[in-house]
């Protein structure tokens, strides 16, 4: 199978393009992601990102997290999207339109010297309703909402962004113990398809820092969707600005929210780091 590994901001995916003659069958997704993801047997990602022909849009993202598991939305993933598309020559579109499995996105793609260095993307609405997310609670809405996770109490905003955030403000962000509390928030009862988690440090009203415990993924280095379900978060508990500068352990994202539409806009880079083929 031949394949392109790319990183928004270390968030790392192996890219397949599967819009001519190479496919991969169904049911053997999950392994394959799983396979290539390893970092000791396989390529080394957080997962894989399939490339298909859409008849909605101009193209279809289908993404896996490493543990095999689908994801229905991945920023930092359609980012790259954008960039393999154009950089290999399968549009010529500077604004492309990429169908997920939570609705089509439209790209906005920055070209340096022929390929493209950054990428705007509109993400569409957040997503309050609880039952939507989804989140099992009797609230209208989930705004620093209590939870309590291995005997100590957090306060959680929740909303989707394509997928299910749980946002966390904490002092430090360094502090955080991610590897025991980030499965313990994943896999609460209060989500029945899990969650994905990010730990906040307000650093000003247009600056924040984020870590992220992605559902299926574990510690990523950046999660695109996390940082939007961030930013509309600190939005809702009164902490920033509308237009927020995201620090993640990989690299930066800027964010917008037009909290008069309801809608989301997120930048940032898109990275090729090399090509390759590997026997499956
Ligand atoms: N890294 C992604 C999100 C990937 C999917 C997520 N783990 C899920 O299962 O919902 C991003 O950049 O948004």
């Amino acid at each position: 199978m031949k394949f392109t590994k790319m990183q928004g901001c270390g968030n790392d995916y192996v890219y397949v393009d599967c819009t001519k003659n190479q496919e991969i069958e169904i049911d053997n997704i999950p392994h394959v992601a799983r396979q290539v993801s390893d970092r000791h047997y396989g390529i080394g990602s957080d997962g894989l990102i399939l490339i298909k022909p859409s008849q909605k849009a101009d193209f279809f993202m289908d993404m896996y997290n490493n543990d095999g598991s689908r994801g229905k939305m991945c920023g930092n993933g359609i980012r790259c999207v954008g960039k393999y598309v154009y950089d290999y020559c399968l549009t010529d579109k500077k604004q492309v339109k990429i169908e997920t499995l939570s609705g089509i996105k439209t790209l906005d793609l920055t070209i340096d010297n022929g390929k493209v260095s950054q990428v705007t993307v509109d993400m569409g609405n957040p997503i309050f309703a609880p039952e939507k997310i989804p989140v099992i609670s009797d609230k209208e809405i989930l705004v620093n909402e209590p939870i309590i996770i291995g005997g100590k109490e957090y306060k959680i905003t929740c909303l989707s962004m394509g997928n299910p955030h749980a946002v966390v403000f904490v002092e430090n962000t360094d502090d955080i113990p991610i590897e025991t509390i980030g499965p313990l928030f994943e896999n609460h009862e209060m989500f029945p398809d899990r969650v994905n988690t990010e730990f906040i440090q307000v650093i000003n009203r247009n600056h924040i820092k984020m870590r992220v415990w992605e559902r299926g993924s574990g510690e990523t280095l950046a999660c695109g969707t996390g940082a939007c379900a961030s930013v509309v978060a600190c939005v809702l508990n009164g902490l920033t600005e509308d237009e927020v500068k995201v620090s993640l352990l990989g690299g930066d994202l800027h964010i917008r929210y037009d909290k008069d539409n309801n809608l989301v806009y997120m930048t940032g880079p898109a990275v090729t780091v090399f090509e390759g083929e590997i026997q499956l």
